[in-house]
């Protein structure tokens, strides 16, 4: 069986080269001609650990093979992964014009049995379009199967977790298709549920609404630890001891980014509107994750004593570590907000940068934490690469002009730092 992927972002290229790796023959089709290019040169287009020696090794194996020739791609393949893009439109929806095209080009290019795998991220219901739009494309009435088989990795760690699932969701109402995706992860040892599609679409999105609602539930709390003086990561450590409560996704911090957190609670939301029903918790998560930055930016600003005219460093700019990602990340929101408040900004990251247009006269970015540091009165961390747990705090305290750090992940020790002499504050973490 070979397998095609069609949409190589993280998701298509992460599946891809788990296929690759588990012994199948993979193809990854993209409409953008450069990423298929650097891909078959053993380049990605995009910061994710591991996964580029693995893709030069399958090239190696020819494992894995990409073009952009759509047709030829869909006559050799019987396997079809959608992993394309399903951003957000203007009104919360999700936009699902690229899993259209896709479906309609197979649909209209098919000339034997496909089974279509739908991966992306897709409203509650959408499998059943997409066998509509393949159906009304088709010249001929060629058989097919439309499974949903949602993808749960996380950026940063997306091989890992791609090998090692938690759990694999089909949503199939075929027991071929099922046959085939049964054999198809065989080799992977994690629980299987087999459901049906629009149940599958549905853990999907209550997966990751439920993931958000316990960070801004801790984000919500870490402000009142704030002005109780009460340590809120203290708080989850305790909590997360009862296993039903469980230790993970209690990190406080200037809130959650990325590109499906925010997308997929908007999305779900505007589904619940689309049926007349109300999901007030989730619009509250979302509210909360909104203002979260906000409220400890005005925390901060009466602990520096202002940021007008203040030189301030933001450490870290990609929404989590180990990506370079900066979808929906929180770096930018406060970059905006400190720019508002008429802050001198200069940026740092490991491996993200900032884009032209946020480049300004009173906006810089450096390639080292030292120079990001010179004369600075404050540092914001925004997200918690190693580089700046490990870095030598003793020796930048000496860069610095006033030594503020707003720590926006608690990720640094603030007891150590202060014997450094540095102003330490964190997230409710007093
Ligand atoms: N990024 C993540 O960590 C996760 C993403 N997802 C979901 O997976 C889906 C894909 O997400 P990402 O990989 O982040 O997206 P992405 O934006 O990184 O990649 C999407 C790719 O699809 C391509 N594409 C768009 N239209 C196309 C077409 N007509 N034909 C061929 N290729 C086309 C784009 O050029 C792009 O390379 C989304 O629905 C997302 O919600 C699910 C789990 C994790
Ligand atoms: O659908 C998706 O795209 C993916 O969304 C998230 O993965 P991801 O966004 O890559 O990264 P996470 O590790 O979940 O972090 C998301 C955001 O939450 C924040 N976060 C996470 C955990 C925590 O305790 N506190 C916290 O603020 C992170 O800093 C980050 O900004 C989910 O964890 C994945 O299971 C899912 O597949």
């Amino acid at each position: 069986m070979n397998i095609l992927i069609i949409g190589m972002g993280y998701v298509g290229v992460t599946t891809g080269l788990v296929f690759a790796e588990l012994g199948w023959k993979v193809t990854g089709l993209d409409t953008d001609a450069n990423k298929m290019k650097s891909l078959s040169e053993g380049r990605l287009s995009f910061y994710e650990p591991g996964l580029d020696s693995l893709l030069r090794k399958h090239l190696l194996t020819t494992n894995i093979q990409f073009t952009t020739d759509v047709e030829g791609a869909i006559h050799d393949n019987s396997i079809i992964f959608l992993c394309v893009g399903t951003p957000s439109d203007q009104d919360g929806s999700a936009d699902l014009r690229a899993v259209r095209i896709v479906s309609e080009r197979i649909g209209s290019t098919m000339k034997d049995y496909k089974l279509i795998v739908v991966k992306s991220t897709v409203p509650i219901g959408t499998n059943a379009n997409v066998t509509q739009w393949v159906k009304a494309s088709q010249t001929d009435s060629y058989p097919f199967d439309v499974v949903s088989n949602p993808e749960f990795l996380r950026e940063g760690s997306a091989l890992h977790d791609s090998l090692h699932p938690d759990r694999i969701i089909i949503g199939s109402t075929s027991e071929h298709a099922t046959q085939v995706m049964k054999a198809l992860y065989a080799q992977m040892n994690a629980p299987l549920l087999i459901t049906k599609p629009k149940t599958a679409e549905m853990i999907k999105y209550a997966s990751n609404a439920f993931l958000a609602t316990k960070i801004s539930y801790i984000n919500e709390l870490s402000r009142l630890c704030e002005s109780l003086e009460v340590n809120v990561t203290e708080v989850a450590k305790g909590m997360g001891l009862d296993h039903r409560i469980g230790p993970h996704f209690l990190r406080a911090g200037i809130g959650y980014g990325g590109s499906c957190f925010p997308k997929d609670s908007k999305a779900l939301l505007y589904t619940a509107k689309e049926n007349n029903m109300e999901l007030s918790i989730l619009e509250k998560v979302t509210q909360v994750n909104e203002t979260q930055s906000r409220h400890f930016l005005d925390v901060w600003e009466g602990q520096l004593g202002g940021f007008t005219q203040k030189t301030v460093a933001i450490l870290g700019l990609s929404f989590k570590p180990d990506t370079d990602d900066l979808r929906e990340a929180p770096s930018i929101s406060i970059l905006h907000q400190l720019m508002e408040k008429q802050a001198i900004v200069r940026v740092h990251d490991p491996v993200a940068k900032l884009p032209a247009s946020l480049l300004a006269e009173r906006v810089s970015q450096f390639d080292t934490v030292e120079e990001t540091l010179q004369q600075c009165d404050a540092v914001i961390l925004c997200s918690e690469w190693e580089t700046y747990i490990r870095a030598d705090w003793a020796h930048l305290r000496n860069v610095m002009n006033a030594g503020y750090i707003f720590d926006g992940r608690n990720m640094l020790n603030g007891e150590q730092l202060a014997t450094l002499g540095y102003h330490y504050y964190g997230i409710g973490n007093r």
